[in-house]
């Protein structure tokens, strides 16, 4: 049974879903880290995968960028396709003095400019936060693979061009680690629909000092990203 945005039958996806914005990603990392990936969806050429990583089932699937695309990605997952584990593993942009470019975040938390968490809770603040069992195998899995994460508090705009830079200073000073645009939506359609979700991220550019990845970096950069999102899945 398919909904207006995910073309697959029941049963296609695996009960954890990694999501990165673009589609072409989700491509890459089916064919260069799955065994058996099958292409389950295709809908507006948002592709989603099916195979196994060490024997354990795994989906791929583009979240699109922005809230309003991750959310109905994400909805339409686990309402309809029976989806329990999102990983976000996208870009960001770094905000804090101490982050640099080519680092790993982990999502804790997600600050908003957007007002659809509000809008869940009648116009009060929401707190959107990882779940905890999927940050901490998250944070676990890059220890053991030797790879260095931060974990806190990322920023979820809707304007990736800020009228204002001056903006960025001040979510520096209020401890904000990053900047993305998906993850405030996913961390609430999960606690919405009753899912577990939790995101990561590699730092492609660096909003405050403008230092930005080489493109040539920056697949090897995304890959580790993914190695730890994968190793981090409970069989
Ligand atoms: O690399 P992805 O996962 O798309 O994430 C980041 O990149 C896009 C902006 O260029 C936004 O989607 C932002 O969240
Ligand atoms: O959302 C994002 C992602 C990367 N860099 C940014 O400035 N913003």
């Amino acid at each position: 049974m398919s909904t207006p945005h995910i073309d697959a039958n029941n049963g296609d996806f695996a009960q954890t879903v990694l999501m990165p914005g673009d589609p072409l990603r989700a491509q890459y990392i089916a064919e260069n880290f799955l065994d058996d990936a099958v292409k389950v969806a295709g809908v507006r050429n948002m592709y989603g995968f099916t195979g196994t990583y060490k024997g354990k089932l795994v989906s791929i699937m583009g979240s699109g960028m922005g809230i309003p695309s991750m959310s109905i990605y994400a909805r339409e997952l686990i309402v309809s396709y029976g989806v329990k584990n999102l990983i976000r593993i996208g870009t960001c942009g770094g905000i804090g003095s101490d982050i640099k470019i080519r680092d790993v975040i982990f999502a804790q938390g997600a600050s908003t400019d957007s007002n659809v968490n509000r809008a869940r809770v009648r116009g009060y603040d929401f707190s959107a936060i990882a779940d905890f069992d999927l940050l901490l195998n998250g944070v676990n899995a890059a220890k053991e693979l030797g790879i260095k994460a931060k974990v806190g508090n990322v920023f979820t705009t809707d304007t990736f061009y800020q009228a204002d830079n001056t903006f960025y200073q001040e979510l520096d000073k209020l401890g904000m680690l990053a900047i993305d645009m998906e993850t405030a939506g996913l961390y609430g359609v999960a606690a919405e629909y009753g899912a577990k979700a939790m995101a990561l991220f590699t730092v492609s550019d660096h909003v405050i000092t403008g230092e930005a990845t080489p493109s040539e970096e920056r697949q090897s950069t995304f890959n580790e990203m993914v190695k730890i999102a994968l190793e981090s899945i409970e069989a």
